[in-house]
């Protein structure tokens, strides 16, 4: 942006404009230029916070309200979307004597005209205040300019009456002129035209104040004629070297919005030809190269959604199956498929990623669909997704979606699919979903019987290697403790320095924030950590009626005086299940990243 300011700065082609007095008083050499993003970041340099008339850019946002308020049947009956390949201000109707577009005087007139119809008085405080909203901030009027248009607005006076003539517009031509004059007499900066252009980009909704201005329908068509007449009879020059849709003014103004990216601003009073700001231009055309903006040069590849695929065992559910579970599992690959998509899943993306899973040769039992990084679904997406799980995958695959409880907006989507009895099962996080999965697989190869019999401590992987004696004499460390179902056993915050160690029944390890990270069944233990450190990391829960022999880190301690070699194993086992741990860690982060 410096550098545009910089090379552009001693160009000093073009004229300020004339035909309206008052815009002859700009300062000539005035250049500010702004983007911002639709996350709501503001890049200024030079001259953008020098307000001057908005001028045509408003009939971009004119005519994206006249579409919500009144309905695209109703405007596009009056005024064409198609390019005029005239000036702005030509007198040039369309062989069925609607003007050609919006964009242009003659339907930027008439959609005026359309809403006045809709508003009577309210006409203008309504353009004005969604203009202020569309830039995030109270816009007020030129007074000065507005009475300059008004007095010489003679040209645009014999256009509303050839318009009222074929009934593009009804009423007094004067007042409908006020409201159009005013229209264009409202007051912003490049910082403003950069803002409301990102609030276009970001489907109408302004990234500063998060509030919605028009609706994604609109915006679509509304940088749809922008992009084939913002700029006029520079139109086709434009989107072909700068590829942005985009509106200009001739108080100097350009507002360009790329959609899903940015909005950008930029104020230069001198103009070419055709009304359109010379520095602003160049500046639009520079950022393009330099940025890459053009909309036609796509970078975006829809296989880049497919950001994982790869076996359940890469990533158990959890370090510590009993050995019966996880020798079905050991003896079951590709039983269980994860499939991991991120960013936005949109009619492209779906397609591909259809035809990968579909793929007859690749069909596990289950299929885990991770969407915990899936930013946005598109209607058409969204219409793919549902076609996949019900038609696509057969039915000898158990769809499973994972990550569905994330902040994107696609969670209550898919979560719906549920409720509408769609065929899919669908848990807040991977390891919910992945020990669904495996629950399945082992119930279906040889089964389990999950918490029902009491365990001994002799399938205690804390305990492995100890002689019969040191685990008689560990066992009478420890006080028999029962648990009711839905009791919080562990609390992260108010760590107890014990081990527990798993007799009967079901408990489970829950983040801070309530959601299930993994269960646990008779023959493992939790707490254990207590026996080197203070700090947990999750509440641990009984799931059923739980019965544990507890164990304090101070009796460990005598334990370790007194079995100073059991002692030591125990804790060189816990070593060896942190490793464990370690390594799913690495190996998911791997699946993830490779
Ligand atoms: N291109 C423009 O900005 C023209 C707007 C101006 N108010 C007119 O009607 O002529």
């Amino acid at each position: 942006m410096r550098r545009c300011q910089r090379d552009f700065a001693a160009d000093h082609s073009g004229e300020v404009a004339q035909y309206i007095p008052e815009l002859g008083k700009a300062d000539p050499d005035h250049f500010g230029i702004a983007v911002a993003t639709i996350d709501g970041h503001v890049y200024e340099a030079g001259d953008t916070d020098v307000p001057f008339t908005i001028q045509s850019i408003s009939k971009a946002g004119v005519f994206a309200l006249a579409l919500d308020l009144l309905g695209p049947d109703r405007v596009e009956a009056s005024i064409g979307v198609e390019p005029s390949g005239e000036a702005f201000n030509s007198i040039r109707l369309r062989p069925d004597n609607r003007p050609f577009n919006a964009m242009v005087n003659t339907g930027a007139i008439a959609c005026c005209g359309l809403i006045a119809t809709a508003e009577g008085d309210g006409t203008f405080e309504l353009i004005r205040a969604t203009l202020s909203r569309l830039a995030g901030r109270d816009l007020v009027v030129d007074e000065a300019v507005f009475q300059s248009e008004r007095t010489t607005g003679d040209r645009n006076r014999a256009i509303a009456y050839l318009l009222r003539t074929y009934g593009g517009v009804a009423g007094d031509v004067d007042r409908l002129l006020d409201i159009y004059f005013r229209q264009c007499s409202v007051l912003v900066t490049a910082r403003d035209l950069a803002v409301m252009g990102a609030s276009l980009a970001n489907q109408g909704v302004n990234p500063l104040t998060g509030i919605r201005v028009f609706s994604s329908y609109a915006v679509a068509r509304t940088l749809a004629v922008m992009s084939s007449s913002g700029m006029y009879d520079f139109a086709g020059e434009w989107i072909y070297r700068v590829g942005v849709p985009a509106k200009s003014g001739v108080g100097g103004g350009i507002l360009a919005a790329l959609p899903s990216q940015l909005g950008l601003g930029t104020f230069s009073p001198r103009l070419d030809q055709h009304g359109n700001s010379v520095r602003g231009i160049k500046t639009c055309e520079a950022m393009s190269e330099a940025f890459d903006l053009h909309m036609l040069s796509r970078q975006d590849d829809v296989r880049a959604c497919l950001v994982a695929d790869y076996d359940f065992r890469t990533v158990p559910a959890k370090p510590g199956r009993r050995a019966g579970e996880q020798r079905i599992l050991d003896d079951r690959s590709g039983a269980i498929r994860v499939v991991e998509l991120a960013g936005k899943l949109s009619f492209a993306t779906m397609d591909y990623v259809t035809r990968r899973l579909a793929d007859p040769d690749h069909l596990p039992d289950f299929l885990i669909l991770n969407l915990h990084r899936v930013a946005t679904i598109t209607d058409a997406g969204m219409r793919l997704f549902t076609q996949m799980i019900e038609s696509q995958i057969p039915p000898s695959t158990t769809v499973v979606l994972a990550g569905v409880d994330g902040l994107s907006q696609v969670g209550p989507r898919v979560r719906q699919l549920v409720q509408e009895g769609i065929k899919v099962r669908a848990f807040p996080t991977y390891d919910a979903a992945v020990e669904w999965a495996e629950d399945q697989v082992v119930y279906r190869h040889g089964g389990f019987a999950r918490g029902a019999e009491e365990a001994d401590l002799s399938g205690q992987a804390l305990l492995e290697g100890l002689s019969h004696e040191d685990a008689a004499a560990f066992a009478k460390l420890g006080t028999r403790v029962a648990f009711e179902a839905g009791v919080r056993i562990v609390s992260a915050v108010e760590p107890t320095p014990k081990v527990y160690f798993l007799l009967r029944g079901m408990a489970s390890a829950r983040s801070m924030t309530g959601v299930r990270i993994t269960t646990m069944i008779p023959g493992m233990a939790f707490g254990e950590l207590a026996l080197i450190d203070q700090p947990r990391n999750a509440d641990i829960w009984s799931e059923t009626e739980v019965v544990c022999l507890e164990v304090g880190a101070d009796a460990f301690e005598e334990f370790s005086r007194t079995h100073p070699a059991a002692g030591r194993r125990v804790i060189r086992n816990l070593a060896v299940l942190l490793a464990a741990r370690m390594r799913m860690a690495t190996a998911r982060i791997d699946a993830l990243t490779g």
